[in-house]
């Protein structure tokens, strides 16, 4: 059983799921901007990260959003210089995410060892940012999902995926390359009004099984990441095809 429910979405291809969840994210970040004036969203790398920014920045209705006024943060970065391919939001970046007239100053990435000594100190500097703006009103949480039931760089029984009391965590012997990473915590996931799973693909089929019908923590931390409002699986056929 999950600990909290959770809503899924199935789209019949990966590309529908993509410009399902860009046009989902405009209509978010209007209302939040409605709401509150700005707007939070933290992204993702992996398979559905950019394709979620490549469908945003061709998605006609992106313009009812004030771009300036939106703040992005990343779930999870790798710990690579800035602008190495590797890196998620250089990822994000050429996915078309510089396009969209963002302010740079909201854009907070995570700082690498081209700036920093230690993927801890690039912890510690990213969770200062996020101090900074209140840590933890994250709009929407943007998330993929590794085959394995990893989430963020939170890995199934990796040591660092159990931390608690800080906002981000140094992550090394990442199974998954690049193996020093730097990501948020599952406290800090959670401190998001709303969460979305991207996922597509028949190999994590097994993954969006044990998100949805739940699974421990320490085999499918993706299973135990929940929104404080919503809590979204949006996937493609393929992915959905293990649910029943
Ligand atoms: O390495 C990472 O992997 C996950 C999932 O990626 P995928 O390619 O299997 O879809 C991603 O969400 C995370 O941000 C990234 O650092």
């Amino acid at each position: 059983m999950t600990d909290t429910d959770a809503t899924v979405v199935v789209h019949p291809s990966k590309q529908a799921l993509a410009d399902a969840a860009a046009a989902r994210l405009v209509v978010a970040l209007v209302d939040a901007q409605n709401t509150r004036g700005t707007a939070h969203v933290s992204l993702t790398g992996g398979s559905m990260g950019s394709e979620i920014v490549r469908s945003l920045a061709a998605e006609p209705a992106r313009s009812a959003v004030d771009w300036g006024a939106v703040h992005v943060w990343w779930g999870d970065e790798r710990y690579l210089p800035a602008g190495d391919a590797d890196r998620n939001d250089t990822q994000n970046d050429d996915a078309g995410l510089a396009g969209l007239g963002l302010d740079p100053a909201h854009v907070h990435r995570v700082p690498g060892p081209d700036a920093t000594e230690s993927a801890e100190e690039a912890a510690d500097s990213y969770a200062a940012a996020l101090r900074e703006h209140g840590t933890g009103a994250f709009d929407v949480m943007v998330l993929g999902v590794g085959p394995d039931g990893h989430v963020a760089s939170l890995f199934p029984h990796h040591p660092a995926a159990a931390t608690t009391g800080t906002p981000t965590v140094a992550v090394h012997e990442s199974p998954k390359p690049p193996p020093d990473r730097v990501s948020l915590t599952r406290e800090c996931l959670e401190r998001s009004r709303e969460v979305w799973f991207l996922v597509a693909g028949s190999d994590k089929a097994d993954a969006v099984r044990r998100g949805v019908h739940g699974s421990p923590f320490a085999e499918t931390p993706a299973a135990h990441v929940h929104g404080e409002d919503r809590t979204l699986w949006l996937v493609d056929a393929d992915a959905a095809s293990d649910l029943g």
